[in-house]
């Protein structure tokens, strides 16, 4: 059956230029639209991360090592893997704009950071 908000979703989401803002406002108005901006506390947000968290190590569990680039997995296992990661990056996306924080800017800072103290040829 034809559902046009979900044809809108399929094609927004099928835009390669994506940006953490962008995901920031569709997250935003995907949870206000549902009622659940009174669900989503810094708490709340960061427990469900977690939760996510773990679901996506159990896709590592008991594999022991794994080559770069999968070589050996199926596209059913890699799609599980694309979709917990989505989750993992869309709750903490959402953490960070509740907390009022601008994700982006302070990832960019922080590799700064980092590069300060770990300088190359240390
Ligand atoms: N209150 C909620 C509930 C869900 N989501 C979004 C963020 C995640 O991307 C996804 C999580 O949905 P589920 O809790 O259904 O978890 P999974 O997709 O991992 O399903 P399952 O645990 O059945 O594998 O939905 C959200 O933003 N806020």
């Amino acid at each position: 059956m034809e559902n046009p908000n979900y044809d809108r979703y399929v094609k927004k989401a099928n835009n390669k230029d994506v940006s953490l803002e962008d995901l920031r406002d569709r997250l935003a108005e995907f949870a206000q639209v549902r009622g659940w901006d009174q669900y989503h506390s810094p708490r709340n947000l960061l427990l469900a991360l977690v939760g996510e968290v773990g679901e996506l190590s159990e896709i590592f569990q008991w594999k022991g090592e794994v080559a770069r680039g999968l070589p050996n997995w199926s596209c059913d296992d890699k799609e599980h893997l694309e979709d917990e990661l989505s989750d993992v990056l869309l709750y903490l996306i959402q953490l960070a704009d509740v907390c009022g924080l601008d994700l982006g800017q302070a990832a960019l800072a922080k590799i700064v950071k980092n590069a300060r103290k770990y300088p190359v040829n240390s």
